[in-house]
């Protein structure tokens, strides 16, 4: 279970403060595939890096089962993070002068033997549809959906219990997003939770509670076949 308390971000610019979340309290249960979407700009990645770790809130608590992620020296964060959080950017993060395979691996690196740990990426990268051809191609020279699927691999090769993605599809056609869907129903089915934001109606329908995010507030929206169109509310 993750317990999100009271979670609140502002940005300043310059003399100006832009108040992105305000006082989001929200719990997703062990298990859930909560989908937030909401129009661009509105602060649905702020609020995925406050969740995931990554950004401190100004006010608020991130607690996952008992954990209260910013009561933990920057270390033990990232430590928690690395082995329970994946997280799928939206901008991928792939590192320029890493092969496809070691950007998948880097993560265990230090913690895994390297022959398992990269006979795992191979697999991983398998599963999100790479062809072994270019495994060892720099990200340079990969197409968009390329990079994603990598992205998504590498987010995957430490088992972590919660992945959070940001707009994991973005990039992919229709048969590459349907076989992502797949493994993402599959992590879920094993018993894992997923935090995603998507502008897209039908990845959000795949999800068992759909937020909309605008001004600063989640708000529970209804699903498919419950009169809601996501393109009128983006
Ligand atoms: N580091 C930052 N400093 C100042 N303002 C920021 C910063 N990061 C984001 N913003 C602003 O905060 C707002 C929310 O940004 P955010 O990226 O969270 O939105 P979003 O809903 O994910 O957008 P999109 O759907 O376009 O990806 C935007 O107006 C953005 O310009």
């Amino acid at each position: 279970m993750i317990e999100i308390r009271d979670l609140s971000k502002t940005y300043n610019h310059f003399s100006d403060k832009v108040k992105i979340l305000n006082n989001i309290s929200l719990s997703i249960d062990k298990g859930q595939w909560c989908t937030i979407i909401g129009p661009s700009g509105t602060g649905k990645s702020t609020f995925l890096n406050c969740v995931a770790g990554l950004l401190q809130p100004d006010d608020g608590e991130i607690i996952y089962e008992g954990v209260n992620i910013y009561s933990l020296k920057d270390k033990v964060k990232s430590e928690y993070r690395r082995f329970n959080i994946g997280f799928i950017f939206q901008d991928f993060k792939l590192l320029p002068h890493y092969s496809v395979l070691d950007n998948v691996a880097l993560p265990l690196i230090y913690d895994e033997p390297k022959k398992p740990l990269y006979t795992k990426a191979k697999s991983l990268l398998e599963m999100v549809g790479i062809k072994e051809q270019i495994f060892n191609r720099l990200p340079e020279a990969l197409s968009g959906g390329e990079k994603q699927r990598i992205a998504i691999a590498r987010a995957l090769i430490a088992n972590p219990k919660v992945l959070i993605c940001d707009e994991p599809t973005g990039n992919l056609d229709i048969n590459n997003r349907n076989i992502i869907l797949d493994l993402l129903s599959e992590f879920k089915n094993s018993g894992k939770t997923i935090i995603m934001v998507t502008h897209d109606e039908e990845v959000a329908n795949r999800g068992d509670i759909i937020y909309k995010l605008s001004n600063g507030i989640l708000e529970e929206r209804m699903k498919k076949n419950d009169a809601f169109s996501l393109e009128s509310n983006n």
